[in-house]
């Protein structure tokens, strides 16, 4: 399996595009994988091509199952992975993410994220008697550059660090533990109503925020004792979008600005990453590339869904999403290359050292976890057997 997959979706047509553009359409079906691409002022279609076309009469189930679904299988095996949204204001980013509420009673209607809690749960149902896991979730909102928990609606100016131990990570962010899908589904609920929404002239509640939800799975055999932990960032960005269509001024203008520059800089990571030539990867440029350094490229799996309207409306936000995916899919296998390269190797050694102290460390955690769940009944660890 490669690095990066690169998936795109198109909604349905809103009333709104139905009316005002008699139902036109920008682009042509060609097959799963390849799209043409008309604007009415160009003369020819261009053809893009990529892992998996989704179109307006896509199932959930069927976008969780090729974007998601490996990502969840993989960090199972301690394999970091992302699934980032992408796209303009409308295009149907949170509805792939979410669905159209998080704890939807229409199951077909369900989005990755509540999927992606019901199949680790379901995993560790499945699991080996041997193994114990503890899960824990952590969620954070980018708004205006700043770093704001949705757990703790306090700390609204969280700062990331960097050690040898951790990587990269969230200073201060709030972890929850939790023990069932139906505990994930109401945490997650709570934080998502804490999100900066606002009314454009493209959706009546925009997403104004990069959402970064982080699920952490570590996985102990309690035979051998090994530890092994996996994460899965989950992302829905902010609209990409043209200020001008979307009504905005003021506060939402300069909303609007800081959204289009965070995304330009994950744009010029991305470019950064498929360059032939050594190059310095501008992951300091936003908070957003800074929390996601570790995981675009290199070892982990990152899973990007860009989202579209297929309207000749938005042809030309359409097209610039396109663009974008295009440009990440050429990370694809490719090794990561910077002018950092030779000190990355030297520190991934030593990393390895920092790596085993972590184990001991984890497994410490975990036996003290144990102990409180079965000393308190705390609901701090899901013990695979029951019975026990
Ligand atoms: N695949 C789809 N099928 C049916 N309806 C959809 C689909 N995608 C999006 N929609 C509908 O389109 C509207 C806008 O979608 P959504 O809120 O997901 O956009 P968004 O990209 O997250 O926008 P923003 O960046 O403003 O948050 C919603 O009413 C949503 O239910």
């Amino acid at each position: 399996m490669s690095n990066v997959s690169v998936c795109v979706r198109f909604r349905p047509l809103n009333a709104r595009e139905s009316l005002q553009a008699s139902g036109a359409s920008c682009i042509r079906q060609l097959d799963n994988e390849c799209v043409m691409f008309k604007d009415e002022k160009d003369q020819e279609e261009t053809t893009f091509t990529f892992d998996r076309i989704f179109y307006e009469d896509s199932f959930q189930a069927d976008v969780f199952d090729f974007v998601a679904l490996p990502i969840v299988r993989d960090a199972m095996n301690a394999i970091n992975g992302t699934v980032l949204t992408y796209g303009q204001t409308g295009a149907g980013k949170t509805h792939s993410m979410e669905g159209p509420s998080i704890q939807t009673n229409d199951p077909k209607l369900k989005g990755i994220l509540p999927r992606v809690t019901q199949i680790i749960f379901d995993l560790i149902e499945r699991a080996d008697e041997a193994a114990e896991f503890l899960i824990k979730l952590s969620m954070v909102e980018i708004y205006m550059e700043k770093i704001r928990d949705l757990l703790d609606t306090k700390k609204d100016n969280l700062q990331v660090k960097e050690n040898k131990l951790h990587g990269i990570f969230v200073a201060g962010v709030t972890e929850k533990y939790v023990q069932s899908e139906k505990e994930m589904l109401q945490i997650l609920q709570t934080g998502l109503a804490n999100r900066a929404v606002g009314q454009t002239l493209m959706n009546c509640e925009s997403s104004r925020s990069h959402c970064v939800f982080l699920l952490t799975i570590q996985q102990s055999d309690i035979e051998d004792r090994s530890i092994k932990t996996g994460k899965i960032y989950l992302v829905d960005l902010a609209g990409s979008e043209k200020v001008e269509k979307t009504g905005a001024e003021g506060k939402l203008l300069c909303e609007a600005k800081t959204i289009n520059k965070s995304l330009s800089a994950l744009g010029n990571v991305i470019n950064a990453l498929t360059s032939d030539k050594p190059c310095h990867v501008p992951y300091r440029d936003s908070k957003l590339t800074r929390i996601l350094q570790d995981s675009l490229g290199g070892n982990s799996r990152t899973a990007l869904l860009c989202c579209c309207s297929p309207s000749t409306l938005h042809a030309s936000e359409t097209l610039s999403t396109l663009r974008f995916g295009t440009r990440a899919k050429l990370i694809k296998n490719k090794p990561r290359v910077n002018s950092e390269r030779g000190r990355h190797e030297l520190e991934s050694l030593l990393q390895k050292s920092y790596q085993e102290c972590d184990q001991l460390r984890a497994q410490l955690l975990m036996s003290s976890a144990r102990l409180r769940s079965l000393n308190q009944g705390s609901a701090y660890i899901v013990l695979k057997s029951q019975s026990e």
